[in-house]
């Protein structure tokens, strides 16, 4: 598949001073949900604004469906959506203006039937004629997606487009999001809840520090870097590990109930089996044993906190 967003060596200094992207260089190809991951801070809004066009980067280039973001500044323009973190929209205006305004805003003709598909498939079409302060907060960002696609822009970017929303509107948002993709858009959205890049992205790419320190397709991450955690349900609390358990490296948890044991699960030797065989030689038994998946959570936060760099590489 064709890339529809090339990022090449992209660097970001503030005037401050701070650096706060360093070399990036990213492809995203067309018809992908690409989930940008991060903490607070490390540079995801700073990325998707100088892609929109802005903030300015500092060195490097990047081009949108084979348009330079600087050069042919109109074309990248058109071509893309922004739905950022803030509502950023006229709270007196009726719901069907300011998205038809959106759209003129890019030099698109006025098309009602394209205006009232969007707001029929992000169900606001009830809402058409209601002022953006009279709706709840989950039909406001709802409204800015409508904007952000009033002008049919093959590239949407979505800037944390669930922080702060409830449950069941956070699952609402992902049906849409992925609704929205079989209608042939290309996502970058960025987040800093795992469970959102887990649920819906194709490819994840991690960014912390101004660096972007992996680019995975999600299944293949979350089986590379995949640990299993034992859980060992001991008959006996314990009030310390043995030493002659040391190379398993245990932690004891809930007040000595349970050892806990990290493993490799594809290693062809987990060290399970030797490890329940050196309790039974120290006479510890157990009552229940237990394996869970590691999460694209643990996965990141052994990223992000340096432990995971290696197998990054
Ligand atoms: N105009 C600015 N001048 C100086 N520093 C800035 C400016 N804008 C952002 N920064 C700094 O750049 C870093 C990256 O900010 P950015 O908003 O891109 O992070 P983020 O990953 O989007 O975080 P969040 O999830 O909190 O939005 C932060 O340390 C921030 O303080």
């Amino acid at each position: 598949m064709a890339a529809i967003l090339s990022v090449h060596d992209v660097t970001k200094r503030y005037a401050s001073g701070y650096v706060a992207l360093e070399r990036i260089d990213l492809d995203v190809e067309e018809g992908e949900i690409f989930a940008l991951l991060g903490p607070n801070g490390a540079g995801k809004t700073t990325l998707i604004s100088i892609i929109c066009g802005i903030v300015n980067a500092s060195g490097g280039t990047i081009t949108v469906a084979g348009h330079d973001i600087v050069r042919d500044y109109r074309a990248t323009r058109s071509t893309i959506g922004l739905v950022p973190q803030e509502l950023t929209t006229d709270m007196f205006e009726r719901v069907i203006d300011t998205v038809r305004f959106s759209r003129g805003l890019f030099g698109k003709p006025r098309d009602d039937a394209f205006i009232e598909k969007i707001l029929r498939e992000l169900s606001l079409w009830d809402k058409r004629t209601a002022k953006i302060s009279e709706l709840s907060g989950g039909m406001k960002r709802r409204v800015m997606i409508a904007k952000a696609l009033s002008h049919e822009p093959r590239l949407l970017f979505l800037d944390e487009p669930t922080a702060g929303v409830d449950v069941e509107l956070r699952r609402d948002m992902w049906g849409l999001v992925r609704q929205l993709r079989e209608s042939g858009a290309t996502i970058v959205l960025t987040t800093h809840y795992i469970e959102e890049a887990e649920e819906m992205a194709d490819r994840v790419g991690v960014i912390n520090h101004g660096q972007l320190v992996l680019v995975e397709e999600k299944t293949t991450l979350m089986k590379k870097l995949g640990r299993k955690t034992l859980h060992i349900t001991l008959a006996e609390p314990m009030a310390m590990i043995p030493d002659s358990l040391a190379e398993w490296a245990l932690t004891l948890i809930d007040e000595g109930h349970q050892l806990e044991y990290v493993f490799d699960a594809n290693a062809e030797r987990t060290g399970v089996s030797a490890l329940l065989r050196a309790l039974g030689d120290l006479g510890i038994g157990y009552k229940d044993l237990n394996t869970r998946e590691s999460s694209l959570e643990d996965i990141f936060l052994r990223l992000v906190h340096g432990a995971g760099e290696e197998k990054a590489a």
